[in-house]
């Protein structure tokens, strides 16, 4: 039953252009001098420098390069007879990776400081979910993580229910021995059309301490807008009695390395449901940001964030756009094979 594993994904870049800047679900933050928007597979910078206003944006020219030279997820639509596929996929080292903030949570819809309080989504929240979904629902997805709050597994679930290789998400029980006994699947061909789902504190949201439950607006008004943009958004400078963004990545990045970025070298597709600052802390570490860039990083609720990892590198590819526009899935010939042959399953 520990077979009832598995999986990992890639991520798609974009081309971009600033016309798409206001209406991609965009965040921006109050950074002191720049700010950085990443969404739908491009990445703007807008700051101040001596010179003035500059805004930059970037495309990762990676992914025109990024070839598809493995069916590693031509298989996973494929029957288990087509064992030239999995051999393919043995040699592959490529794998997509797609991360998810969880959608809008009661708590976000009254601007409340949340962090590990357990909240479920917001009807737009659920909604937000469903529409990544449907983004992601041509990419191959072998294996989620969520953390153990209930909105990223809420947001993971729903997002699965779009998705067009109708595998069923399970929740791995794996917090006692009796858990994981009674949680046991005992049919063979059940199991390979299941994902499993491995729901881990340690891609929490950043604990808030004393800040937990209330209002964001009155905290900056009773301790002044400095002070609650400097527990919000500094490295490391905790809030009271919680942790900094730093503390944070120390646990979530650990987690990436030791469980989930395995899976990834393994060729598993991966889905990660998570939270602003358990994702920007993997994100830091997966493009490499300095911690003066990741405090300008901010990441919308909902949006679908794309990267492929191929020979312990990580390529972002953006976020995919929709299931009705091909060409985002085109960026590597593997995720045309797999959306192909999802054609042809329905066809
Ligand atoms: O309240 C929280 O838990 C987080 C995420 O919503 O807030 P912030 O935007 O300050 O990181």
């Amino acid at each position: 039953m520990a077979a009832a594993a598995a999986a990992f994904h890639q991520s798609i870049g974009t081309p971009h252009s600033v016309g798409h800047v206001n209406n991609s679900g965009l965040h921006q933050e109050l950074a002191k001098s720049s700010v950085r928007f990443i969404s739908k597979g491009f990445e703007i910078d807008i700051g101040l420098s001596k010179r003035g206003c500059y805004i930059s944006s970037k495309i990762n020219v990676s992914v025109i390069r990024a070839s598809a030279s493995q069916a590693s997820v031509i298989d996973i639509v494929s029957s288990p007879s087509h064992t030239k596929a999995n051999d393919s996929r043995k040699k592959s080292n490529e794998a997509a990776l797609i991360l998810i903030r969880h959608g809008e949570s009661l708590w976000n819809e009254k601007n409340l400081f949340t962090g590990c309080v357990d909240v479920p989504l917001s009807k737009k929240g659920v909604e937000e979910a469903i529409e990544a979904g449907k983004r992601i629902s041509n990419i191959p997805v072998d294996m989620i993580y969520t953390s153990a709050l209930i909105r990223a597994q809420m947001t993971a679930m729903l997002a699965m229910t779009q998705h067009r290789r109708k595998k069923v998400p399970v929740i791995m029980h794996n917090e006692s021995e009796r858990a994981r006994a009674w949680s046991q699947i005992f049919s063979e061909d059940t199991l390979k059309q299941t994902i499993p789902v491995v729901a881990d504190w340690r891609l929490n949201e950043r604990m808030y301490g004393e800040l937990q439950g209330l209002n964001k607006q009155e905290t900056a008004d009773r301790y002044g807008k400095e002070q609650v943009h400097e527990w919000r958004r500094s490295y490391d400078i905790p809030p009271p009695n919680g942790e900094s963004l730093e503390m944070c990545a120390q646990r979530a990045v650990a987690y990436f390395k030791d469980q989930i970025e395995p899976q990834l070298l393994a060729g598993k597709n991966v889905m990660i449901a998570a939270h602003g600052n358990s994702l920007r802390s993997i994100i830091m570490y997966l493009d490499k940001l300095t911690s003066q860039e990741v405090i300008s990083l901010e990441l919308s609720t909902g949006i679908p964030m794309l990267y492929i990892s191929k020979e312990g590198k990580f390529i972002r590819r953006g976020s995919p756009a929709g299931p009705a526009e091909a060409g985002v899935y085109a960026y590597t010939k593997n995720l045309a094979l797999y959306r192909q042959k999802l054609d042809e399953m329905v066809h």
